[in-house]
């Protein structure tokens, strides 16, 4: 089954706990944090991690956009994230940081801006639970989905058939009802959603449209696991 993750990043931040129940039956919240200097756009960081993941019983998927991945993404499993991200382009040592999340118990996951090619990468995978490719440049909720990205999807997929790993496929940026089933049939399984679950009057029932939308194609589709 696919999995929706509603990005908090277009919620009113006036209001995160309420916004954070509002999507509960959401597989995870996604949490984009950017440091102003990885990205141009300042978020939030550890201690808004700490109080979120105490109100909602959402898991939280964190997205780190920052620099020095390194020395900050370990703070952010002790936070309570249940799954972490680092940028590929952000960790000195991407291998060593993605054990050490998991050693703190938390699902290791890198992600790849759009210019950024997986193929370096490929003897890392079995280091990682999710991979995440960008469809949009990280910053900003609200733009664009880029359709250029698919062939990427399609050949991370590929490697990770390749190589027989139950690593989860992740998208983020401009998926919408007009883009997921494109993302699922590139071999995504995992949809971050911003201003398509909260731009909406009902962000609970939006993650379900988009949830069954995509499973229109994950659900015939081989690589799909048990998540
Ligand atoms: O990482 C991000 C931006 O850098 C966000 O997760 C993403 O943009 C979600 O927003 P939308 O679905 O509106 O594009
Ligand atoms: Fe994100």
């Amino acid at each position: 089954m696919a999995q929706i993750n509603p990005s908090i990043l277009s919620a009113d931040f006036a209001r995160l706990a309420e916004e954070a129940k509002a999507v509960e039956g959401a597989d995870w919240l996604h949490v984009d944090v950017m440091d102003n200097h990885f990205v141009p756009n300042l978020t939030l960081g550890v201690p808004i991690v700490e109080a979120l993941s105490k109100a909602t019983d959402t898991p939280l998927d964190c997205h780190l956009m920052i620099e020095d991945a390194d020395r900050w993404a370990p703070q952010y499993v002790e936070a309570g994230a249940g799954s972490v991200t680092f940028h590929a382009e952000a960790a000195a040592a991407p291998v060593r940081l993605a054990r050490e999340i998991r050693a703190k118990g938390a699902r290791a996951s890198m992600a790849l801006k759009p210019a950024t090619p997986i193929e370096p990468y490929e003897d890392l995978l079995p280091e990682l639970d999710m991979l995440l490719i960008m469809t949009v440049e990280p910053g900003f909720g609200g733009q664009a989905f880029l359709d250029i990205m698919l062939p990427k999807i399609r050949r991370t997929r590929e490697l990770i058939s390749k190589h027989g790993l139950e690593l989860w496929l992740q998208v983020d940026g401009g998926v919408s009802a007009t883009t997921i089933e494109r993302c699922a049939e590139a071999g995504a399984d995992v949809f971050v959603a911003g201003s398509a679950v909260y731009g909406t009057e009902d962000p609970a029932e939006a993650v379900r449209a988009l949830r069954a939308q995509a499973d229109t194609v994950t659900a015939s589709a081989p690589w799909v696991c048990g998540h």
